[in-house]
Order: structure tokens, then sequence, then C-alpha cells
């Protein structure tokens, strides 16, 4: 990948909120603008949502398909989330960072964490919070594609999620999605930019030092 023609490492960009707060939307703009940004896109054994496609918003697999992944070590990380497993398969993400393309996560924080522990250097984390509870919940019935005991399983867990908004590097307050996507935008710009990345700045600079 280049940015002014300086050679960098692919990053891992993830997002995580309680369920709700607007990751997946703020993700889709995200995508639309960034040619160089793609989604990583997870296996699930949660049930189909009306409107959602198998291999773009997730690979609906069932509970063997999944833990059959698991055991042959396919999962970058994986984690109960609900009621249901989620996780990352691993060769996509690999081939894109290698390619030096840019992967975006919307995972929980127990997939970050692993992520963490795995890749520190290439992470950036990005935790999106409701403006309220309220509104939280609004936005969950508004979406309208999970039954009613659902949203409300949902909404009780909001607050454990909610308690590992330290663990992340940049907070988001999900008012306005323009807003909110303008953030994203810069800190994606910001973090491409940060020298470590840039591995071919040396050979750069030293062609600066000595023309
Ligand atoms: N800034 C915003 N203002 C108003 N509504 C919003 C905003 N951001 C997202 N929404 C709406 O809130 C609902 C939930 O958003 P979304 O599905 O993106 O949440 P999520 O964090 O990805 O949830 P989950 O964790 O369950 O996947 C959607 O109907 C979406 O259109
Ligand atoms: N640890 C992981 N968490 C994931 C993954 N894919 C999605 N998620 C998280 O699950 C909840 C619920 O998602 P939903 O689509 O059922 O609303 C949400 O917090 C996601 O971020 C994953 O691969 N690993």
């Amino acid at each position: 990948m280049k940015h002014g023609d300086i050679q960098r490492r692919g990053l891992m960009l993830v997002f995580s909120s309680p369920s709700g707060a607007g990751k997946t939307t703020i993700s889709r703009k995200l995508l639309d603008k960034d040619d160089n940004l793609e989604l990583s896109i997870s296996a699930t054994t949660r049930p189909r949502r009306p409107g959602e496609v198998n291999g773009k918003d997730y690979f609906f697999v069932s509970s063997e398909q999944f833990e059959a992944m698991v055991a042959r070590g396919e999962m970058l990380e994986h984690a109960q989330v609900f009621d249901h497993r989620y996780g990352t398969p691993r060769e996509p993400v690999e081939k894109a960072l290698q390619a030096g393309r840019d992967v975006l996560f919307d995972i929980d924080w127990q997939g970050t964490q692993q992520v963490a522990d795995k890749a520190p250097r290439d992470l950036v984390r990005v935790f999106v919070l409701p403006p309220s509870v309220k509104e939280l919940e609004r936005r969950l019935y508004a979406r309208a594609r999970d039954p009613e005991d659902v949203v409300r399983s949902r909404m009780a867990k909001a607050a454990d999620e909610l308690s590992h908004w330290a663990e992340y590097d940049y907070i988001i307050v999900n008012h306005d999605i323009d807003q909110s996507l303008a953030d994203v935008q810069s800190i994606l710009h910001a973090e491409r930019l940060r020298r470590e990345r840039r591995v071919g700045l040396r050979d750069f600079v030293e062609t600066l030092r000595a023309p």
C-alpha cells in the first residue's frame, strides 16, 4: 500500500459497541468511501435476519461447522456473543494485510482482546457509544430486524459491553451519522500516517540525505 509513494503495512481497524449503537451503519458508509479498506466478514451461528446476505453480511454456519473451523485453527478470534457464536476467518484478513490493504472488523470486546494479544502493533480500536440509553433502545427497535425478546436481552447486556470502553484507542459518540463518519475517516487518515506503519520511510529519508 502507498501513501505519497511510501510503502506501509496494512492496519486492522476494529469497531465495537453495545448492540444498536451504530457500528454497522458507520462501517458501511466508511467502506463506501474508502477504496483501501475491506470488511472482515465474520462467521456466525446466529440465524440470518431479513435482508442479510450469506457471504456479504456474515457466513451463516451451523454450530458443527463453526466448531470445525475453530478446531482447524481457521479463526483469528472467536467468541460467544449473546446467544450465538461469532468468529473472524483468519485467511482473508492475512491475505488483505499482506497485499497492503486495511481491514475493518465489527467485533465485540472479547474478539478485540484476542486480536490485541496476537497483533497489537497493527490494531486500531474504536469504541462507538450511543448518545443515551433511551436512544440505544430506540435504535434497536427502529432497526426492526430482531424479535422483541432479542432486543430486550441485548439492552440488558449493553452495560456489560459498555464497561470495556476504556480498552479502546478512540471513542466516538454516535449522535450524528455524518459526524461519526468524518470522525472515523480522520482516525484512519492519521493512523495511516504513523511512522511505525510506514515501512518505506527509512529508505525514502536515505534518498533525501544522500541524493
Ligand atoms: N447516528 C445515528 N442516528 C440515528 N440512527 C442511527 C444512527 N446510527 C445508526 N442508526 C440506526 O440505528 C440502528 C442500529 O444501527 P446498527 O445496526 O448500525 O448498530 P450496530 O452497532 O451495528 O448493532 P449490532 O451490534 O447489533 O450489529 C439502525 O437502524 C441504524 O440505521
Ligand atoms: N468476537 C466477535 N464478535 C462479533 C463478530 N461478528 C460480530 N460480532 C459482534 O456480535 C454482536 C452481535 O452482532 P449482530 O450482527 O448479531 O447484531 C456485535 O457486537 C458484533 O460486533 C466476530 O467475528 N467476532
